[in-house]
């Protein structure tokens, strides 16, 4: 029977205006095509897909358990890599990078006769690797720290050469020792810039960690303007560099922000006990004035 729409529109008509029976007929026909295409189109939708309707490739797969068979192979794989993977072996020397990637972190260690290299040794044994797939050890980072030869910088750059991460010192000697530091001479991961931060320095880095600054009172309290300069212009300028280079930024504190401590040692929630009109808020007043 003719669409609901072709009768109404049939009725409408009247004979004598009527050639309209061929522009009635084409409505008609073309509505049917329509009709036939929408029915069509809504029985495939309906019909869930056969096999014989998927591509190539996964009719391929599907066929006769070949999903079953790739996944299997996947599998066994993935398991012979993880176990005969070169970082499951047992050495006793070795690289400091190759050492940080499998997360060693505070060993005992000595330097090999300037090669460039450091042999490790743990206890009396040799080194025991963790098992890390080759592919997901971690890339090392250049990473600057900023008074790097310092007491507390200058353990920072142990932990982080150790870690497998380039690392550049710029410290100007302020307080710091090269001595601190002298044990990483010689090896290819560590360099060592005399540099006052309070002027701008450019370096190609992942990440900046910015210590330098004079820290025990008898320094801080040595050139209080410079100290200042110190904080403020060499922070900046380090702020700049991280924004220049996309660096993730840490700025170190000190413990002298809790005055004279009735706690031992203090925890990140302990606020301290200070004298807010001592000796740190003095240091504002040559500036002031
Ligand atoms: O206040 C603290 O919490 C810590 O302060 C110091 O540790 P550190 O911060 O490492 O202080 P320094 O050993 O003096 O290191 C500061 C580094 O910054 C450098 N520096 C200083 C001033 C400057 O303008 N530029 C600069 O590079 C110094 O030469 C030095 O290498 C003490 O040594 C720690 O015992 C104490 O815990």
């Amino acid at each position: 029977p003719p669409p609901r729409a072709h009768q109404l529109r049939s009725r409408e008509r009247s004979p004598s205006r009527d050639p309209p029976m061929a522009s009635s007929e084409l409505t008609y026909r073309g509505q049917q095509a329509a009709a036939a295409a929408d029915g069509a189109h809504a029985a495939a939708e309906s019909k869930p897909r056969t096999r014989q309707q998927l591509p190539q490739p996964l009719r391929y797969v599907l066929g006769e358990q070949r999903l079953v068979f790739s996944l299997v192979g996947m599998a066994l794989a993935t398991l012979l890599f993880l176990l005969l993977s070169p970082s499951t072996t047992t050495t006793t020397t070795t690289s400091v990078a190759h050492l940080a990637a499998v997360g060693l972190a505070s060993r005992q260690y000595q330097s090999s006769g300037g090669a460039g290299r450091m042999a490790f040794e743990e206890g009396t044994g040799g080194v025991r690797h963790g098992r890390v797939p080759l592919g997901l050890k971690r890339k090392g980072l250049r990473v600057v720290v900023t008074g790097g030869a310092g007491f507390v910088g200058s353990h920072l750059v142990d932990r982080l050469l150790a870690r497998g991460d380039s690392v550049i010192v710029v410290d100007n000697f302020f307080t710091g020792r090269k001595e601190n530091v002298a044990h990483h001479a010689g090896n290819p991961n560590f360099e060592m810039i005399r540099h006052d931060v309070v002027e701008p320095i450019l370096l190609e880095v992942d990440q900046i960690y910015h210590l330098a600054c004079p820290a025990s009172p008898v320094h801080y309290k040595f050139n209080p303007v410079k100290t200042i300069k110190t904080n403020v212009v060499g922070t900046l300028n380090m702020l700049g560099l991280a924004k220049r280079v996309g660096a993730r930024f840490l700025l170190t504190s000190t413990s002298e922000v809790y005055g004279d401590p009735l706690q031992h040692p203090q925890v990140e929630t302990y606020w301290g006990n200070v004298n807010p009109i001592g000796t740190s808020s003095h240091l504002f007043w040559p500036v002031l004035s």
